[in-house]
C-alpha cells in the first residue's frame, strides 16, 4: 500500500445504497477511479450467512478486476477466508495485538480517536489510521461526535509519516479542507452511494489537491 491508495477510499454495504443494486454502484465507482474499497456490511438489515459471503466475494471480484485493494471491516474471519487485501478495525472491536497476530502481513487499518490509540496502532504496525468523524455523519449509527480537523492536524504534525485517511460527512464541499489539514486520503460512504452521478463525484473528489 502507498499513500496514494488512500486518496479516495470508498466504503459500502448493502444498507448504504437505495437507488441501485450495490454491485452496480461499486462497479461504477471502480470504473470512475476510487483508489481503495472497504466492505462494511452492518446494521439491522445486513446480509448474513451465505448471502453475506457471496456479496463479499462479488465485491472482492470487482476490486480484483480493477486492481483496487479490497478491505474488510471488522470481520477477521471473513477477511482471512476470502484472502482479502486487508482488514479495518475499531479499537473497541478487538485488541490490535490479537489482530496483527491473526492476519500476518495483511493490510491493517485502525480507527483512532485519541493519541493513545495512535500509539497502539503504531505499536502493531498499522498500515494506515482512520480519523473521524470529521463532520457529522449519517452512515454510522454509533459514531462519536464530529471532531473537526483539530485531531487530524495534531496527528499529522506528530506523526508526519503515518498514512492517515479521514472519514465522516466528507463530500465535494469540504474535502479540500480535510486534505489541507493533513489527510493523505478521504473515506466516503454517502457521497458516492447517494450521488446522482457517481462518475462526476469520483472525478471531483480525486482531483482535489491540498494546495
Ligand atoms: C469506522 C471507520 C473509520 N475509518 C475507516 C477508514 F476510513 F477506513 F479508515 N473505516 C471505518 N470503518
Ligand atoms: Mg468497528
Amino acid at each position: 500500500m502507498n499513500n496514494h491508495d488512500l486518496k479516495l477510499y470508498f466504503i459500502m454495504g448493502s444498507a448504504n445504497v437505495h437507488k441501485r443494486p450495490p454491485l452496480e454502484v461499486l462497479e461504477e465507482a471502480l470504473q470512475s477511479g476510487i483508489t481503495m474499497f472497504q466492505f462494511r456490511e452492518k446494521g439491522p438489515d445486513a446480509l448474513t450467512g451465505q448471502a453475506y459471503e457471496i456479496f463479499a466475494q462479488s465485491c472482492q471480484k470487482l476490486c480484483k478486476q480493477y486492481h483496487i485493494p479490497f478491505i474488510v471491516n471488522d470481520d477477521i474471519e471473513l477477511a482471512l477466508k476470502l484472502g482479502a487485501d486487508g482488514i479495518h478495525i475499531g479499537q473497541d472491536d478487538f485488541p490490535v495485538a490479537v489482530i496483527r497476530e491473526k492476519i500476518g502481513d495483511m493490510l491493517l487499518g485502525v480507527s483512532v480517536h485519541t493519541k493513545d490509540e495512535v500509539h497502539t496502532a503504531l505499536q502493531y504496525a498499522a498500515d494506515y489510521v482512520g480519523i473521524g468523524p470529521i463532520f457529522a455523519t449519517t452512515s454510522k449509527s454509533d459514531a462519536k461526535p464530529p471532531s473537526g480537523t483539530e485531531f487530524l492536524q495534531q496527528v499529522r504534525s506528530e506523526h508526519p509519516d503515518l498514512p492517515i485517511v479521514a472519514i465522516g460527512g466528507i463530500d465535494e464541499s469540504n474535502a479540500q479542507l480535510v486534505f489541507k489539514a493533513g489527510a493523505h486520503g478521504i473515506a466516503v460512504i454517502s457521497a458516492i452511494c447517494e450521488s446522482v452521478n457517481i462518475k462526476d463525484t469520483v472525478l471531483t473528489l480525486t482531483s482535489i489537491q491540498p494546495s
